[in-house]
């Protein structure tokens, strides 16, 4: 089997019925072990190329497929191989962190014994006192934190956010992004959507620029050298000057 990228659109077009194309030519590839990150202004189209990829919006034509399968034909399949953290993660609130990592195993067709759960827990960094506690009272910051357990028990080789950083104080998004390069080290392509500018510079490898349904421009960290974030200011600046003109 070729050795193809676990993300791989190109050339989609999408449009939600009413004609207008939402993607309109889009080409993105995510390689194992890296983290991309998706920028571009409002309604450029980086939620629905999520949903794209988890098979909940159906392209008109152009080719997708996350690791090697095509999630317009097998959804369920597709879905196997990701995890999907919405920018608000949906958990059961009156189940305890435990209990939530064990359902959702469950609904996923796994059964992890309980010491592997805390191991996940411990590794996402939720603190012990919270792992028997109710969901009711946790944080944003606590809530990514199990799905984030659930979804390195799940070992999926794709990782999909979508805003995981809007709403979270300094101290959590470093944590959070500390995650986020674990989840890397283990050999997952981590696709991120995000307004948060200093995230992406401190953490992606490749960040590309969503701009009406396409990527404008993609660029890639170069060894140690991190991203520039006023520079990435500024090109988004640029982007919103030029779709106002
Ligand atoms: N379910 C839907 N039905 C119809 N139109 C939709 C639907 N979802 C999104 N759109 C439209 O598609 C376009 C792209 O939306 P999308 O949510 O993908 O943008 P985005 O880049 O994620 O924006 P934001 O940064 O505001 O979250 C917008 O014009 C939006 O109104």
């Amino acid at each position: 089997m070729p050795n193809i990228d676990p993300i791989l659109i190109s050339d989609l077009t999408l449009d939600y019925g009413g004609g207008d194309l939402v993607l309109d030519g889009l080409s993105l590839a995510v390689p194992a072990g890296s983290i991309t990150a998706l920028l571009g202004g409002n309604g450029a189209g980086k939620s629905t190329t999520l949903a794209a990829l988890l098979g909940f919006a159906r392209p008109r034509s152009g080719a997708i497929t996350v690791c090697g399968i095509d999630p317009v034909m097998d959804p369920d399949l597709a879905r196997r191989r990701m995890a999907y953290l919405p920018e608000n993660v949906a958990l059961y609130e009156h189940l305890t962190a435990m209990e939530n990592a064990e359902y959702l195993l469950a609904l996923s067709g796994e059964r992890v014994p309980v010491a592997g759960i805390e191991d996940a827990l411990a590794a996402a960094a939720l603190q012990k006192r919270a792992w028997h506690q109710r969901l009711g009272g946790f944080s944003k910051g606590m809530r990514q934190k199990v799905a984030i357990a659930v979804a390195l028990l799940r070992e999926v080789p794709v990782l999909l956010l979508d805003e995981p950083t809007s709403g979270l104080d300094p101290r959590a998004t470093a944590d959070f992004n500390q995650l986020l390069i674990e989840v890397r080290a283990r050999g997952a392509a981590v696709l991120m959507v995000t307004h948060d500018l200093l995230s992406a510079a401190d953490i992606a490898d490749r960040i590309a620029f969503l701009e009406a349904g396409r990527v404008a421009y993609e660029v890639a960290a170069s060894g140690a050298e991190r991203f520039d974030v006023r520079g990435l200011h500024a090109r988004f600046q640029l982007t919103a000057e030029r779709l106002a003109a």
